[in-house]
């Protein structure tokens, strides 16, 4: 599908989506609860259908009560073997995340699955499970390092010492499991070098609101868990956990970026006090003198000229593509590090963003760890998401202060987080054409009108 970004000016106010990253770990935890979950505010990005696929087909129910709240019932923790689809299999979609975390979780059954994705996932690395599984009595086959992964548990948790440099998903997925498992005894896991440290916090902080074991973390070098009988055998799902999925960061950079190249817009939802590790986007606009005003209620911005800014994105890494679109709308050479984080996403954004970059009249240099990217003006181009999400709304976003317009193709990329993406841009006043009437017409005709 083709969208066409035209240049716009915004305005008008916006709620930010649902973030996955909170919301897939909402569903990892419900289905380790004995209780009753009400979660308000899900998400329904492909990310997280993902997220509620496995635990639907780990034996979770989830009923819709409204269109803002969902209930999740789940027993996985009741039956000592657990319970598994009938096809011994989970789809992680196209969800690093979902693979990451649920990986471990799913070697607690003592039968052998299949966890399985697509798209992009096919091709990032999972040889971590390889090395680590079996230190905690798992059995593992991978595709050398790659899906689809075949693991027989039941994971028993042991002192381990575990790399955190490629990235923090495999930890979360770890904490998650150890939480859930019976220890005789305390049980350290220790990490070198862990990166995107406040995704972990994020983790740790779903897991308290959750109820579940939440380990001691001294300096994101150690996570010791006291020695403890997990709730399970006993369901009690007559008392209930209520979870609020929290506002996306890491979309709504996209929005606030948008403000501060072509608004007036005020955006609401995202709570400041998130653990969230995107809220760092906020500093970055700050350094490129965006014009930008918080209050308790929003954030608001509007257009003001913006010079060349230094950002670490290291512990941040999805910002990159909101923060191109930001430097490309700066006054010099800004510089952002942290590009080798970027190899392994749904694309390898680094060499991504140059190249797309590239054709609307944007310098990008690599440089190692650096990313130069020099300002613009930008001009009207024909562009390709490389079937990644960021990538397309990085494009889209930058597309509001181009010459001329913006065409993205394989544009329906953006449903990987943010389904709503260019719903919301044509909401603050966005042209937007192209794959909008085509959604429009299809919905006519499933409606039938
Ligand atoms: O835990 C999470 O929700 C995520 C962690 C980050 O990955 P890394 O830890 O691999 O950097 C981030 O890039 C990803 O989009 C979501
Ligand atoms: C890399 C991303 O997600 P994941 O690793 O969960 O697929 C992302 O959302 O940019």
């Amino acid at each position: 599908m083709n969208i066409t970004i035209h240049p716009s000016t915004l305005s008008g106010n916006i709620y930010a989506a649902a973030s996955k990253s909170s919301m897939q770990r909402a569903c990892a935890a419900a289905l380790l609860s004995t209780q009753k979950v009400i979660i308000k505010n899900p998400g329904h990005s492909n990310d997280d259908m993902a997220a509620m696929g496995i635990i639907k087909a780990l034996g979770a129910e989830i009923t819709e009560i409204d269109k803002e709240t969902i209930a999740i019932e789940s027993r996985f923790l009741n039956d000592p073997a657990h319970i598994v689809s009938k096809e011994n299999a989970v789809n992680c979609g196209e969800s690093g995340l979902s693979i990451r975390m649920f990986t471990p979780i799913v070697a607690l059954c003592n039968n052998e699955v299949v966890i399985n994705g697509e798209g992009s996932l096919v091709t990032r690395p999972m040889d971590f499970f390889d090395e680590i599984l079996p230190q905690l009595g798992v059995t593992i086959a991978s595709n050398n390092g790659k899906l689809p992964l075949k693991v027989n548990g039941p994971l028993r948790p042991r002192a381990i010492t575990i790399d955190g440099s490629l990235s923090s998903q495999f930890l979360t997925g770890l904490l998650m499991a150890f939480a859930a498992a019976p220890l005789a005894e305390p049980v350290t896991i220790r990490v070198n070098d862990l990166k995107s440290r406040p995704y972990i916090d994020l983790t740790l902080n779903v897991m308290k609101q959750f109820g579940l074991q939440v380990p001691e973390n001294d300096n994101y070098e150690t996570f010791t868990f006291a020695a403890a009988q997990p709730e399970s055998q006993i369901s009690n799902l007559e008392s209930q956990i209520n979870y609020t999925v929290e506002g996306d960061w890491s979309g709504g950079a996209f929005l606030l970026v948008a403000g501060a190249i072509a608004g007036d817009i005020r955006v609401q939802g995202l709570q400041q006090t998130s653990t969230q590790a995107d809220k760092k986007i906020i500093e970055a606009l700050m350094a490129a003198n965006a014009g930008i005003a918080m209050d308790a209620k929003g954030i608001t911005l509007h257009a003001a000229p913006m010079t060349a800014f230094e950002f670490d994105a290291t512990d941040c890494p999805d910002l990159f593509p909101p923060l191109v679109a930001l430097a490309a709308n700066c006054k010099g050479v800004s510089v952002i590090k942290g590009v080798s984080r970027l190899a392994h996403k749904e694309s390898d954004r680094g060499i991504t963003l140059q190249e797309e970059f590239g054709k609307m009249g944007i310098r990008v240099d690599l440089d190692g760890d650096l990313m130069h990217v020099h300002g613009g003006p930008l001009k009207g181009a024909l562009v390709h998401s490389r079937h990644d999400h960021r990538i397309a709304m990085a494009c889209a976003t930058a597309a509001l202060k181009a010459d001329s317009a913006v065409t993205i193709e394989d544009a329906e990329a953006i449903n990987k987080s943010y389904p709503d993406f260019y719903d919301h841009l044509k909401a603050l006043g966005a042209t937007v054409t192209g794959g909008l009437e085509y959604r429009n017409a299809l919905n006519e005709i499933y409606s039938g009108e």
